[in-house]
């Protein structure tokens, strides 16, 4: 059997639906398509002949008329069999070159933005003449993918014009106030003048000049102001000359939700592309919110999106290049304004300088860091101690903060980015180290009671331990600051996750609480081969306050428990411990006997340790 290449055969209206319907997220973008087709038309006119500023585009809605939409050019217009080919041959367009490639001085390329009229109108009626001579002709298309094509006697002038009888569901869109909203929406920037009749008579000129393509400097600001809705802190120029795009970036005075990538405005030919495209700026650049126009990025087909290709790779490099040379001049002509900066957009420069190793050497210095003396900034850390310790969670910090020692600060580098920024630290500054701490560790390197006091210290400690069973709390004596804080509650974050699964297992039964068990197993074994110490909390009791000197002294073993219970409640609710049934039951107990004990009841109440689960 031969076999012979045959051409698919399309069902038209299924290709008008799909692409009239599915292709725009909404019917509002077949004014944006009429206005490009009328400035693409214009271009084509101007390349012809020269071109007229008195040439343009008029839009005559609904209710301004009589009883059609009309838009209207002064282009190149079409000969009958133009019309034929191009507006009846779906996916074919005018605009590309000999290599079938779009041509950057056109807007439109796919040659399918006729078909979102479909959206509005059931039929379409084309009336032209074309610049380049012949008769007037008219088309009509209908939304079953059917036209006709007739020569008309009538004297129209050069040009086009399109006529929309609204679908019965869509008449709003073609009214006055839609199209003076929509056309200002997408086409207030085009370098053609496009005029919109008013009913009643009466014309509004809905075109302007772009004020973030070469307006004066308060111009720029004040469309800055209006896309941020605040005073922008600096706007900085864009221009990426290969890809042809230009426009503004304007730091926003607020610092923005961390993570929270900027959307830009995006104009490609001066047409509005979308309010919010994600993709030009660099992941990082979370400080600013920008506005271009170009002529070298492609949209999709829907243009509502970018084609993310390497004109857009290269585009967004380049814009990343520019926000960082900013930063860096200002900088160094303006430095007030940086630590201004520095203090607003905090988290977005902790990203760039993780992103960015120049940059890094250069503004890492204004960063601040939150230390247990304090929060200050990254240069008074490295000269006041060069030997930065850092906890790597806000858990350990707070707990580190609470016993660390003034001359040894310890930094949290629990937030965004700061474990990361400490750990940069040494190959940024010279002579810095950079020491990430735990609290297990920290806890051994405090001081032991002196050594005449040290069988009483180790006594209290069994003994308070002994106290602490029902609770799987260990106490450990120490001295430490400050001399009023008589217990200090710690545990690392493998005790935490285990008091979390203690919790769940006494919340389960079964085989989950078999599961449970056997990771303790696994933890505590492996802790065993790394000879780290057992993960358990532990009460630090500070030696240095006369309360637990005077502990130590205590003979009654129910009131020594009763006080050890009350200092464990203190210090777990000093550190922000939730308190678990275990920890509820020994301080109701002790507080319960310390009112009896006050109240004159010699006798305290029997001991629950022994008849409590733990
Ligand atoms: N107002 C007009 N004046 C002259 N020619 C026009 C006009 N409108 C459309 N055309 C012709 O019809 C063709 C198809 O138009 P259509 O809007 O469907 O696609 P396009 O503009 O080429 O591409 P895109 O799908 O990207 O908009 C155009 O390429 C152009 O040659």
């Amino acid at each position: 059997m031969s076999s012979e290449l045959l051409p698919f055969q399309v069902d038209l209206r299924g290709v008008v639906d799909l692409l009239s319907r599915h292709i725009y997220s909404s019917p509002r973008v077949f004014l944006r398509e009429l206005l490009q087709n009328g400035r693409d038309a214009l271009t084509a006119r101007a390349e012809f002949d020269g071109g007229d500023s008195a040439r343009g585009i008029r839009i005559t809605p609904l209710d301004a008329g009589d009883g059609e939409f009309v838009l209207r050019d002064d282009g190149i217009g079409l000969t009958a069999s133009e019309m034929t080919e191009l507006l009846s041959t779906v996916g074919r367009s005018s605009k590309r070159d000999i290599f079938d490639l779009p041509r950057s001085d056109y807007l439109g390329q796919f040659g399918i933005g006729l078909l979102s009229c479909f959206m509005v109108a059931d039929r379409i009626v084309i009336r032209s003449r074309s610049a380049r001579g012949g008769a007037a002709v008219e088309w009509v298309g209908l939304g079953d993918g059917t036209f006709s094509v007739r020569e008309v006697t009538d004297e129209l002038p050069i040009g086009t014009s399109v006529h929309l009888t609204p679908r019965f569901d869509q008449s709003d869109l073609l009214t006055t106030a839609s199209v003076l909203s929509l056309a200002t929406t997408f086409g207030e920037f085009l370098p053609v003048p496009v005029r919109v009749d008013l009913p009643g008579g009466g014309v509004e000129v809905i075109t302007r000049d772009a004020p973030f393509l070469g307006g004066s400097p308060d111009d720029t600001l004040a469309y800055g102001r209006d896309l941020l809705g605040a005073e922008p802190f600096d706007a900085i120029e864009i221009d990426v000359p290969a890809t042809g795009t230009r426009g503004y970036a304007y730091v926003l005075p607020f610092s923005p939700p961390p993570g929270a990538r900027q959307a830009s405005r995006v104009y490609l030919g001066r047409m509005l592309l979308g309010e919010r495209i994600d993709d030009v700026l660099p992941e990082w650049a979370f400080f600013v919110r920008t506005v271009i126009d170009s002529t070298g990025l492609s949209p999709t087909a829907s243009r509502e999106s970018l084609v993310d290709d390497e004109s857009l790779e290269y585009t967004r490099a380049e814009i990343g290049a520019t926000l960082r040379r900013w930063v860096m001049e200002l900088g160094l002509q303006a430095p007030h304004l940086l630590s201004q900066f520095v203090a607003t957009h905090d988290i977005a420069l902790k990203a760039l300088v993780l992103h960015d190793d120049e940059l890094a050497r250069f503004i890492t210095k204004w960063l601040s860091v939150e230390t247990s003396a304090g929060r200050m900034t990254i240069d008074t850390l490295v000269r006041r101690f060069p030997e930065v310790r850092y906890a790597e969670t806000v858990d350990e910090f707070r707990q580190l903060a609470s016993f660390a020692r003034s001359d040894r600060p310890i930094v949290n580098g629990g937030y965004v980015y700061d474990s990361e920024i400490a750990r940069l630290l040494p190959t940024l500054f010279e002579g810095v180290t950079a020491q990430r701490v735990d609290v297990a560790d920290e806890l051994d390197r405090l001081a032991e009671p002196p050594l005449a006091e040290r069988d009483a210290a180790v006594r209290l400690e069994d003994r308070a331990t002994l106290a602490l069973a029902s609770v799987e709390c260990r106490a450990v004596v120490r001295g430490y600051e400050p001399h009023d804080l008589p217990a200090l509650y710690v545990a690392d974050d493998a005790v935490f996750r285990r008091i979390d699964r203690s919790r769940a297992r006494g919340a389960s039964s079964g085989l989950w609480g078999g599961v449970l068990s056997q990771v303790d197993d696994f933890v505590n074994a492996s802790r065993a081969a790394e000879n780290r110490p057992d993960a358990v909390a532990r009460l630090c009791l500070n030696w240095n306050t006369p309360v637990v000197r005077q502990l130590a002294a205590v003979d009654d073993d129910a009131v020594f428990a009763r006080s050890v219970h009350l200092l464990y409640v203190q210090a777990l609710l000093a550190g922000h411990r939730p308190l678990a049934v275990a920890d509820r039951a020994l301080m109701t107990t002790a507080l319960g006997d310390l009112i009896q004990l006050s109240v004159g009841l010699t006798e305290p109440a029997p001991s629950p340790d022994t008849d409590r689960p733990a």
